[in-house]
């Protein structure tokens, strides 16, 4: 069944979908293997495609499977493919180039984060709505973290208090979003980071468990395990 996006919506999710999945091991493109069944692309799709005020999903392929992401996710959602780049950032900038005229608030949203629930879209988009320029889920710091040195040796503990896990969607004004990428220069991990470099002000607002990104084999364990009871 085709999912139908809000055409009210004032949404478009980007979605980085193009990178190899070098610590999850040998195998096709992360974001196309399978979790449950289905590849993880295509979880992260449908739920996005759940959130009420999506217009607009476009989605980072490898460039060598353009047309059969294109294929695979024509019955799950109606969405924009273009090639990914060689780097996360790179990808991006290509997603946001394809946005239409609309949606005036834009969300990274990382394929690598299936699991991600739909009410997550919904809160950064809101956060985004209610007028903050730059909007960032985040979970706490749960362990001691320790400086150590390039022999293993610790040079401290930090003062976790102050510190933030942080996750995607990731939820920019339009222009913000636009603005950072056109002054972007080397790789950074994430968008937030770009736009911290222009001077905008992120603001956190709670993440999800759920959200968690799917690195290396543990998390694409932990992520059955979820789908199984029920996430
Ligand atoms: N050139 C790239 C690299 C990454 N990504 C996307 O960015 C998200 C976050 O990246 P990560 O989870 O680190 O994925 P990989 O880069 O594939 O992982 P690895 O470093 O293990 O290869 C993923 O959805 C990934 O597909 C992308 O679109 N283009
Ligand atoms: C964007 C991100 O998922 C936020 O946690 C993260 O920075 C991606 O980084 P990675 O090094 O590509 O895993």
């Amino acid at each position: 069944m085709t999912a139908q996006l809000n055409p009210r919506g004032d949404v478009a999710v980007l979605v980085p979908a193009a990178g190899a999945g070098v610590r999850l091991g040998p195998g096709a493109p992360k974001a196309l293997r399978p979790l449950a069944g289905e590849p993880l692309l295509v979880h992260a799709v449908r739920r996005i495609a759940a959130a009420p005020s999506v217009h607009t999903i476009v989605v980072a392929a490898p460039a060598a499977d353009v047309e059969s992401v294109r294929s695979m996710l024509a019955p799950v959602a109606p969405v924009i493919v273009v090639p990914g780049g060689a780097e996360r950032q790179a990808s991006v900038a290509a997603a946001l180039a394809a946005v239409p005229a609309g949606p005036e608030i834009v969300l990274v949203h990382d394929a690598a984060r299936a699991l991600i629930p739909p009410d997550l879209v919904e809160s950064v988009a809101e956060a985004v709505r209610s007028g903050h320029d730059a909007v960032i889920p985040v979970l706490p710091v749960v362990d001691t973290i320790k400086e150590v040195d390039a022999g293993g040796r610790v040079l401290g503990t930090v003062d976790r208090s102050a510190l933030r896990a942080v996750q995607t969607p990731q939820g920019f004004r339009r222009s913000v979003l636009t603005a950072g990428h056109a002054a972007a220069g080397d790789p950074l991990t994430d968008d937030a980071g770009l736009v911290e470099k222009q001077g905008v002000a992120v603001v956190c607002v709670p993440g999800s468990e759920h959200a968690l990104k799917i690195t290396r084999p543990f998390d694409l364990a932990l992520a059955e395990h979820l789908l199984a009871a029920g996430a």
